[in-house]
């Protein structure tokens, strides 16, 4: 299965609050989202992808692809008010049986945990990478009281990339618009539709910059394997 890919940046970066949105902003001299598109660039599976960026952010986004040489990129194209209407508009221009979709601001993914999230979907139909999660989670009454706790070890954090077969992942979101379902990730739309998704488990490095606590703990997990590449 010839694989695409979907790379989300269209957010405003509202949690994090800083003076620029997270793709662009600096990490281990870097851009966040170099990082993140160098992983899918040095992945053989991957043979296209198209990115999503914020309106007016295209020619930003198009100088840091000139200036790193990525010729996977083959559209940048603007989001939407939501992240599902940003992936739905990356789908939509991509041309390829599968579909990873992954966020710009998960610059720690791995070649090899994209490759192991394509497997799992070309066995499976579709898959999520995920963690499992290490605190007790609790469910609230949404006025600030416990309610109940689910059981810990049928609990993972997901993350991404998660992958899809692109038309069917496609129509999972046009039917949640059409019945106003809304979703965090792509993998609810399957899930809601009675399908599977496959678990790949990942590991905890592999954080979504969210909020400013998130950049320095990424830039030392980014010199830990910077230092393991080393050769000794
Ligand atoms: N309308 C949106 C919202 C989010 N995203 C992308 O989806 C990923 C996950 O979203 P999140 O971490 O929430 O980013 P923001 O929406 O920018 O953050 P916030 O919710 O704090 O504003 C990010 O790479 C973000 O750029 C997107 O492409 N389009
Ligand atoms: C898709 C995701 O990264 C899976 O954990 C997460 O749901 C994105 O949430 P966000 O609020 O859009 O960052």
């Amino acid at each position: 299965m010839n694989w695409g890919a979907v790379v989300v940046a269209a957010g405003r970066g509202t949690r994090m609050g800083a003076g620029e949105n997270k793709p662009y902003l600096m990490l281990a001299g870097r851009t966040v989202l170099a990082h993140t598109l160098e992983a899918f660039e040095r992945c053989a599976a991957v043979t296209s992808i198209i990115l999503v960026v914020t309106p007016g952010e295209q020619k930003k986004a198009a100088e840091i692809i000139g200036h790193e040489g990525f010729g996977k990129v083959s559209l940048i194209i603007p989001g939407g008010a939501e992240r599902q209407d940003s992936v739905y508009a990356g789908l939509a221009a991509l041309d390829t049986e599968g579909a990873l979709v992954h966020d710009a601001a998960r610059p720690l993914v791995t070649s090899k945990q994209i490759t192991a999230c394509c497997r799992a979907a070309e066995e499976h139909g579709a898959s999520a990478l995920a963690v499992p999660v290490k605190d007790t989670i609790k469910v609230s009454d949404g006025n600030g009281f416990i309610v109940a706790t689910p059981e810990r070890r049928t609990l993972w954090s997901v993350q991404t990339p998660q992958a899809f077969l692109r038309l069917e992942l496609m129509q999972a979101h046009r039917q949640a618009q059409e019945e106003g379902a809304s979703a965090t990730d792509d993998a609810m739309l399957l899930e809601r539709l009675g399908r599977k998704v496959a678990i790949v488990e990942g590991d905890y490095a592999n954080l979504k910059i969210t909020t400013p606590e998130d950049l320095p703990i990424a830039e030392l997990l980014l010199a830990r394997r910077l230092g393991e590449e080393q050769p000794k």
